[in-house]
């Protein structure tokens, strides 16, 4: 008897992505009613690639003007970058933006960290500003990305911020300990010459880039149901490399043949100010 419901777990854990292990495993039961199910791996994506790609590089370009296309000691790339950005950075540099304000101005919406509104789920993601509409790229899943075969024990151990895509992948999403010391090592090891290909920023209070929080963003409940989802989205090639100092993800090995992986979080519906983000931590596939 136990066998036969050892086996029934199994298999249904076995169809349960998106988990954050362990509290997934203490909760599996409660919010039976908000399970999002999803019919084929492919099916899972609510907007195209190509969508997610366009809203992040409109906030990355904005917020390259509003940093000045400001490389540092490498002036051979910041030429090409103030040439690519031409006219626009003329406009930007008497009306520079930062961070929310940039996100504003690029996407229509701010969201920011909060106390929750639940009891006892600590920090929540917030609206704060603007209005976000239906399958907006609300925000972004940061942290250092393990491949299935990568070992992530001493990192997982008590860390609620471990999230496992559709293929396996886990993200590191945690901005403390070990977790932390991990990503800062290889972001500095992966950078092209004083040009960051990852920001590390995420691990700070303020990122630089404002939609990486989406680590913070709760479970929702019976109560109140997911108003945003995950969705796997890998860089494609062609990712201007001057922007990938804003991608709040690095890989764990250094020679991963594999695009670099990011998660955004796609809004569900429409909303509004004030309101605060909610995600499904399960998703079937059948
Ligand atoms: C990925 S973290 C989310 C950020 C977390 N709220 C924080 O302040 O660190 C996941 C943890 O948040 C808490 N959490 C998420 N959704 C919750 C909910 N609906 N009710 C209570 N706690 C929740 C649980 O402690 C869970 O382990």
């Amino acid at each position: 008897m136990l066998k036969t419901a050892l086996t029934r777990f199994h298999n249904k854990w076995k169809l349960y992505r998106h988990r954050f292990v362990p509290w997934v495993v203490l909760n599996l039961y409660k919010n039976e009613k908000t399970l999002r199910q999803v019919t084929e791996r492919s099916k899972d994506k609510l907007v195209s690639d190509e969508k997610v790609s366009q809203s992040l590089l409109k906030l990355f370009r904005v917020l390259l003007r509003s940093h000045g296309g400001n490389h540092g000691e490498f002036p051979v790339i910041q030429t090409q970058i103030v040439k690519q950005i031409g006219k626009e950075e003329e406009e930007c540099k008497d009306n520079p933006v930062r961070g929310h304000d940039a996100m504003l101005q690029a996407l229509g919406f701010c969201i920011d960290r909060k106390p929750s509104t639940l009891p006892f789920a600590g920090t929540g993601v917030f609206v704060t500003k603007g209005f976000v509409q239906k399958g907006a790229t609300v925000a972004m899943y940061p942290g250092t990305i393990y491949q299935v075969y990568e070992p992530v024990l001493l990192q997982s151990i008590r860390n609620p911020f471990i999230f496992r895509c559709i293929d396996g992948v886990l993200i590191d999403g945690n901005d403390k300990g070990i977790s932390k010391i991990v990503f800062k090592s290889c972001s500095g090891r992966d950078r092209l010459g004083p040009l960051m290909m990852s920001d590390t920023s995420w691990l700070t209070p303020s990122p630089q880039n404002p939609l990486a929080v989406g680590q913070y963003v709760n479970n929702c409940s019976n109560k109140w149901p997911a108003n945003v989802c995950y969705q796997e989205y890998d860089v494609p090639d062609n990712f201007p490399i001057e922007l990938h100092q804003y991608l709040p993800n690095v890989n764990y090995s250094q020679d991963s043949q594999r695009p670099l992986r990011c998660v955004v979080l796609v809004s569900l519906r429409d909303i509004a100010a004030g309101e605060e983000l909610f995600s499904n931590y399960y998703t079937i596939v059948h």
